[in-house]
């Protein structure tokens, strides 16, 4: 590499994007995730990173700048690979080294990259496509990774505030050479709106659907991105949008969104409380959708991303069978966090393998990959469906042979439009929202209808903070504990106290705790129970702060 870009990628670091402060970063599930305030030069190096990427890929890369549900003051940084999955896990350490040398050792740290890649490439103009979600302090750290990119002579395009899912799909358009789509927000919309109404027709209203949906856009990108769909959609959707940062004040995530309903079964702030409407959330950067109703007691019932899964994954397997291709293969991914009734449910009533995987959207979608229709989904409302080539192939040849029976042609059909509503590149709450609308409305059913397929278990989650989270280790899809030696018996022996009990324990990884999940027959043993478990944790694994309590 000429020396002159590294006197540039100097000059940029001391003067304007210093690395001020001791913290350790850790490039985690999702990024980096911090108060903005520390993040200035871990953008920059981002920018560093992502030409790197995207010279050693020899293809575009993404980096998205959101904090997603976390509160408003904190930012983070993330890189899209070209397939539009999360960072390949052996860059994930180089990005954290590249985010915690100090000044001065950040050239000896590009050029160990470089010698360990190989990256022979270095004058080559890659693209860097960057997206911002609503916060306040997006806009300045953009211009800190636009500068990490033009220090390496890359070329950085900026789609200004976008979700995080079109930031993803527009990197897959481009890798793809448009195949996947048009690299602008336009086509997003047009792709997604074509097919909504392609499959819908003109009957908006059908059995007990109803075409409207109160929509919660947690004052983010997610408000403001529906906007353009609802034009589109006209008639055939209604969605009623609150919690809008336009219109109203809220504050982004703040009492609302899909992260508060789901951990807090609360309904949000903002939203019009009217018995049996049908309600989703999204969160801050619009890849999660819960949905949920209140009940004439005002009790709210949430349809979490079990839920959804449940529906696609039925609707897609009905599909699949009727186009006649025997070979292709179904399959749903969830994480230990998924309610063990929808586990039951979609083994045993559906007739559907369910995988289990660690926490985190990569590992979701990597499994989802070995079926031809994989649907995946964590709880908390993140998740889409991938298809394989062959599948679409297949598909796309039946449809064009008269030799087939009709009634397979037209699935083929039907399923191809369904393909086209939906987000294969990662989890988006809009796509997700028009493909439940889909559903239910070729279901006929309202969402009490939906609700009804299978009864969720009580279940509870904590948090324990500890001196080290990384003492616990874990295996088994994370459900099972392998250190701190003995803590696994523990919970074994508590969890055999419980009817329908389970539970397990694993460090997160986007916040210094460690998470607790139990759930049992009852809310008031799940929440015994898992309170137990936290005690055994704090015990065991070095609790800090206030221990535990444990209800009597
Ligand atoms: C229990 C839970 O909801 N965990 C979340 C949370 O991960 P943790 O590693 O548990 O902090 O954030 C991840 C990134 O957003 C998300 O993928 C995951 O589902
Ligand atoms: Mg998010």
């Amino acid at each position: 590499m000429a020396n002159s870009s590294y006197r540039t990628v100097y000059a940029f670091a001391r003067e304007m994007y210093p690395k001020r402060i001791k913290l350790e970063m850790q490039y985690g599930t999702a990024g980096f995730r911090s108060k903005a305030s520390n993040l200035d030069h871990v953008m920059y190096r981002m920018g560093l990173l992502a030409v790197l990427r995207a010279r050693y890929k020899k293809a575009v890369i993404g980096v998205m700048i959101t904090a997603s549900h976390n509160p408003e003051p904190d930012n983070g940084v993330k890189v899209v690979d070209p397939q539009g999955e999360m960072l390949e896990q052996s860059w994930e350490a180089w990005a954290t080294k590249f985010a915690n040398v100090v000044d001065e050792k950040l050239e000896d740290t590009i050029n160990e990259l470089i010698k360990e890649f190989d990256i022979g490439n270095m004058g080559d103009r890659v693209e860097v496509v960057i997206g911002r979600d609503t916060r306040p302090s997006s806009p300045h750290l953009t211009k800190a990774v636009m500068d990490g990119v033009l220090a390496l002579a890359g070329k950085p395009i900026d789609y200004g505030i976008v979700t995080t899912p079109q930031l993803h799909y527009f990197v897959v358009c481009k890798n793809t050479n448009r195949r996947y789509g048009q690299p602008t927000e336009e086509g997003y919309y047009r792709k997604l709106t074509n097919a909504f109404k392609k499959i819908r027709g003109n009957n908006y209203t059908c059995g007990k659907y109803t075409n409207k949906v109160l929509y919660d856009g947690a004052n983010g990108v997610g408000a403001k991105k529906v906007k353009y769909l609802k034009e589109a959609l006209g008639e055939s959707l209604i969605i009623d949008m609150y919690n809008d940062e336009i219109i109203g004040s809220g504050k982004l995530n703040y009492l609302c969104g899909a992260d508060h309903v789901k951990t807090h079964q609360d309904f949000p702030v903002g939203v019009p409380r009217i018995p049996n409407a049908r309600c989703c959330s999204v969160d801050g950067d619009a890849d999660r959708i819960v949905y949920y109703y209140l009940d004439d007691k005002e009790n709210i019932h949430l349809l979490d991303g079990d839920r959804i899964a449940t529906l696609i994954a039925d609707y897609l397997r009905e599909h699949l069978t009727a186009t006649g291709i025997s070979e292709l293969t179904i399959g749903l991914v969830q994480t230990a966090y998924a309610n063990g009734a929808s586990t039951e449910y979609i083994t045993n009533h559906l007739n559907i393998p369910v995988a289990c995987v660690s926490t985190g959207i990569k590992h979701l979608h990597h499994q989802a990959l070995t079926y031809d229709v994989g649907v995946y989904f964590e709880a908390n409302g993140h998740g889409t469906v991938v298809f394989s080539n062959y599948a679409k192939d297949r598909m796309k040849d039946r449809v064009k042979n008269e030799s087939f029976p009709i009634q397979q042609r037209e699935a083929c059909e039907k399923l191809l439009s369904l393909i086209d509503l939906i987000n294969e590149t990662v989890g988006d709450a809009i796509s997700d929202m028009l493909l439940i609308e889909t559903i239910l409305h070729a279901r006929e059913w309202d969402i009490t209808d939906w609700e009804a397929c299978y009864k969720d278990l009580p279940n509870r989650l904590m948090k324990v903070s500890v001196k080290d989270r990384n003492v616990i280790t874990t295996t088994d899809a994370e459900r099972i504990c392998q250190t701190p030696d003995g803590l696994q018996d523990e919970i074994d022996s508590l969890v055999s106290r419980y009817n329908k009990g389970r539970s397990f324990v694993r460090p997160s990884g986007t916040e210094d705790v460690v998470r607790v999940y139990a759930e049992a027959k009852s809310q008031e043993e799940a929440n015994k129970l898992a309170a137990e478990v936290a005690m055994k944790v704090y015990e065991m694994a070095g609790g800090v702060g206030t221990a535990p309590e444990v209800p009597a």
